[in-house]
């Protein structure tokens, strides 16, 4: 039978063996697509499987009071006091019974004997995900669940233009050593923690399982909304890979939400991205392998930057003027030397960017750290020099630079100029889409500095901590509350589209908008950024909006690149700079 697919979505048979999901209606950019909420297999990140719900995936923080729903824990306060082990194998932990039964129910009786043997075994409490993914998969089969039988059954991989199983390029696998190498590995650990080592044949199983796993889950991975782990539905399995998308995914828990990113007709294939679609197209392919195909989307055909991708995007006209970089022509034609840096050199550079490698813990000071962005900045010389502020790495290691000094004593302002010029110069360029959750971040990291020299400001204390006269001119003049404000709003009214109602990020911006809100005597101010916000062409609300948050923007923007070059080459500029 083939994957039970919620309305927007069906699945085409493009070759025997390869579909696709298409979609059965027109969507705009931001729309939902579709829902998954059943998924097959949902896993926490294997090390994180003692503060992460097993079933419902939430992490509690002091944030994130426990719902109702599912799990309908009660405990608030301590994260770690809110969550509760099964008192069986003491591995698997909940954030309420509700979750308990129904991960019992899913999965948990088959597999909570294994972390007793786990225990028993290895001396460990928990399992690598894939490993524990496999076993789960190996257990259920045995137990002969209809689901997992349809995804993961033999004979069904799709290749013979019948079957609706998952694909698993089992043969590429095989070949490519590396991976194969981890495959075999994970597969014996699967198959000895499942008990179920005493047929050969579970061997080859738990391999195929592997590959089908790695092909087809997703990578929930996301430090920022404080989850990790993988996610496998079948239907969604069915969504292709395209660096230039139209569609990507947010999770939430156990639902996976797959929105359109541009406009989609009805019958068009939806596709999504499986990797970074903004790095160099050599890194996008190496990032690709283990999907075994060559792609053959615009962007990799004539190998486009991603200037040339937001030049031609759909959606700068449409959804470009809500956001800190409004100004589109600028952003169709950005004044670059791309000459200065050819694309073979920026492919060379950014494999040698990743052999840099991040101090380690131990060593992982401030002055380890200023030795690492020195020479990831000197690498990127080529890329300075051609103003090419948004091709990776520079982006990345503006971004290294500005989130080590925001949580700095001494250099949390010198982080605003950083944070404010990625939200402008490289942010919108590699994601045309305002509600891009990349986008989302950076509004919310600036409102976070921003409330620091807000405060710094008031206090009188700014000037001791910033020996920039610019910045502390720009931040004079600034209403940074307002400021703070209209970033806040940004984030909220984008952030609902990012990602999804339970998303760290929006929970935070929601709150500190609520805070910024209750302070006394802004109501004009106030009043105006609702106004904007509701409808941005609102003459009197974009004029307030480009005095107040534009202009301070834009000004503190043009302090960073002198700022990086006076800290990351200038030996005594840099150490003033502290
Ligand atoms: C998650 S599945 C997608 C559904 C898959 N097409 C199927 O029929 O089962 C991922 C696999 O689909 C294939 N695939 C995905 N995107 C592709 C693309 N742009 N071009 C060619 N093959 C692609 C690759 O075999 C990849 O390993």
């Amino acid at each position: 039978m083939a994957p039970q697919l919620p309305p927007g979505v069906r699945i085409q048979r493009h070759s025997p063996s390869h579909r696709a999901l298409h979609a059965t209606r027109p969507f705009s950019p931001g729309d939902v697509i579709a829902t998954f909420s059943d998924p097959l297999l949902a896993l926490p990140d294997g090390a994180t499987m003692r503060t992460t719900c097993n079933y419902c995936l939430r992490v509690p923080s002091p944030l994130q009071p426990p719902s109702q729903q599912p799990g309908d824990g009660k405990q608030e306060g301590d994260p770690s006091k809110q969550l509760r082990a099964c008192t069986a194998c003491k591995a698997a932990v909940y954030c309420g019974p509700g979750c308990q039964r129904a991960h019992w129910k899913a999965v948990h009786k088959a597999e909570c004997k294994m972390f007793a043997r786990v225990r028993e075994q290895a001396g460990k409490e928990w399992l690598p995900t894939s490993v524990r993914a496999a076993a789960q998969v190996l257990m259920r089969l045995k137990g002969g669940d209809k689901a997992m039988l349809e995804a993961f059954g033999t004979g069904g991989d799709g290749e013979d233009g019948e079957g609706h199983g998952l694909k698993g390029n089992a043969e590429r696998f095989r070949a490519y050593e590396e991976a194969w190498r981890d495959i075999e590995l994970q597969a014996a650990a699967a198959a000895v923690y499942s008990g179920m080592l005493d047929k050969e044949e579970v061997l080859a199983q738990a391999r195929e399982i592997l590959c089908k796993i790695q092909t087809n889950a997703f990578n929930r991975s996301d430090a920022d909304a404080g989850m990790g782990g993988i996610f496998l539905d079948p239907g969604l399995a069915m969504v292709n890979h395209s660096c230039v998308p139209n569609a990507f995914i947010g999770f939430d828990k156990r639902t996976a939400t797959l929105r359109a990113e541009r406009p989609i007709e009805e019958g068009q294939e939806i596709t999504i991205s499986y990797v970074d679609y903004t790095l160099p197209r050599a890194a996008r392919h190496e990032a690709l392998r283990q999907y075994h195909f060559q792609c053959a989307c615009p962007r990799c055909a004539d190998d486009l930057d991603v200037y040339d991708v937001c030049k031609a995007s759909p959606i700068l006209a449409r959804l470009g003027s809500f956001s800190l970089q409004p100004d589109l022509d600028r952003l169709r034609n950005p004044s670059i030397d791309r000459s200065k840096a050819p694309k073979a050199e920026i492919e060379a550079l950014y494999k040698k960017w990743r052999t840099l490698s991040k101090p380690s813990d131990a060593e992982s000071d401030e002055d380890a750290q200023l030795a690492l962005a020195r020479s990831r900045w000197a690498l990127c010389r080529p890329l300075v020099e051609a103003r090419m502020w948004a091709v990776e790495p520079l982006p990345s290691t503006i971004l290294a630079v500005a989130t080590s000094w925001q949580t700095s004593y001494k250099r949390v302002v010198y982080a605003l100029p950083l944070l404010c010029f990625l939200a402008t110069e490289c942010d919108p360029v590699k994601h045309p889409a305002p509600f891009a959750p990349w986008r989302v971040k950076g509004l919310v990291a600036i409102a976070k500095v921003v409330a620091v020299t807000a405060e710094l400001t008031a206090s009188g204390a700014l000037a001791r901590r910033c020996a920039h006269e610019g910045i502390v001119g720009a931040l004079a003049t600034a209403d940074q509350v307002t400021l703070c404000e209209a970033l806040l709003r940004l984030a909220v009214q984008h952030g609902a589209v990012a990602a999804a109602e339970g998303w760290e990020v929006l929970r935070e911006a929601r709150s500190m908008l609520e805070d910024v809100e209750s302070l006394q005597g802004r109501e004009r101010e106030s009043g105006l950024l609702r106004a904007w916000a509701k409808d941005p062409e609102d003459p009197e609300g974009a004029a307030f909006f480009e005095d107040q948050v534009l202009k301070p923007v834009r000004t503190l923007a043009s302090f960073a690149v002198e700022g990086l070059e006076a800290m990351l080459t200038g030996e005594d500029l840099g150490e003033e700079l502290v």
